[in-house]
């Protein structure tokens, strides 16, 4: 169970995100976390990863503060995935997945990060054929893939992904939210995924947080938070939201709304 109590986090005096409150969310979820560039999104998953020390209030998860705990702590229960991986790390594909399941793992628990774990989830996400390859020798969607591997692989109790489909095509963006609802159902997690597009997260999450110029303007099942009045306000968009023929809803963007700023 995650929940926030009025956060508020900065950079410096320069405030970011102000009184933040998300009601408790039950494990097992995919959280989508929208809203316009520059609104705080990245800045919400650091602080919760604790990467950022927030000026006030609470994250409540399975009932302990972390706000509280020390970096080494939280990572112990919570995987932070950044926008983007380190530039040049020369380890191979495998042994940089076994580190990171090294990274958290107490010296008892060491035996289960074994190999064929590793394999097993390189082949879940289609690229086991890598795992001899070079990390600095990959393309950007190769990348991100190992980085959801890295995070995977340590079944974390919060999983953070900053944008984790930017650079994979239509079948990989599919694949891997299809596995990672899987995942996040049979681990019990509490998975929030930055994302950009809107119909990603009606398909494949079951909850979202809309952030809107450092304020949470709307949260709860996907259906609630992505609606038209929603998404003139954080986006200012004209949108429809209307189911297909399998009932899928999907938004329509008709243009910009009415003295719709740009938002950055
Ligand atoms: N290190 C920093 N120091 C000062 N201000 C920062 C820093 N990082 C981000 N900001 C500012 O905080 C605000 C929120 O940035 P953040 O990266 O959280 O937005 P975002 O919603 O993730 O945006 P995007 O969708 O463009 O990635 C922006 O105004 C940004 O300029």
């Amino acid at each position: 169970m995650l929940s926030i109590d009025h956060l508020q986090v900065g950079y410096g005096n320069k405030i970011i995100l102000q009184d933040i409150h998300v009601d408790p969310i039950a494990p097992g979820q995919v959280v989508s976390l929208l809203g316009a560039n520059g609104c705080g999104k990245s800045t919400l998953l650091k602080s919760l990863a604790g990467l950022i020390r927030p000026k006030k209030g609470h994250i409540t998860l399975n009932h302990q503060d972390l706000t509280q705990q020390n970096f080494e702590q939280r990572a112990q229960h919570v995987v932070y995935l950044p926008q983007s991986l380190p530039a040049s790390v020369h380890l191979r594909v495998f042994e940089s997945v076994l580190v990171a399941a090294n990274a958290t793992l107490r010296p008892t628990q060491q035996s289960s990060a074994d190999a064929d774990r590793i394999m097993a989830l390189l082949e879940r996400l289609g690229i086991a054929h890598l795992s001899m390859r070079y990390l600095d020798e990959l393309s950007g969607g190769q990348k991100q893939l190992v980085g959801l591997a890295q995070a995977l692989i340590r079944q974390p109790t919060l999983l953070l992904l900053d944008e984790p489909l930017s650079a994979l095509d239509l079948n990989y963006q599919y694949h891997v939210m299809e596995l990672l609802k899987e995942q996040t159902q049979q681990q019990q997690m509490v998975s929030v995924i930055v994302l950009h597009d809107l119909n990603v997260a009606l398909q494949h999450s079951q909850h979202c947080l809309l952030l809107n110029h450092g304020h949470i303007l709307a949260q709860g099942p996907v259906e609630q938070v992505i609606h038209a009045e929603h998404l003139a306000t954080a986006y200012g968009v004209r949108a429809r939201i209307e189911a297909c023929s399998r009932q899928q809803l999907h938004v329509f963007i008709d243009g910009l709304s009415t003295n719709a700023e740009v938002n950055t």
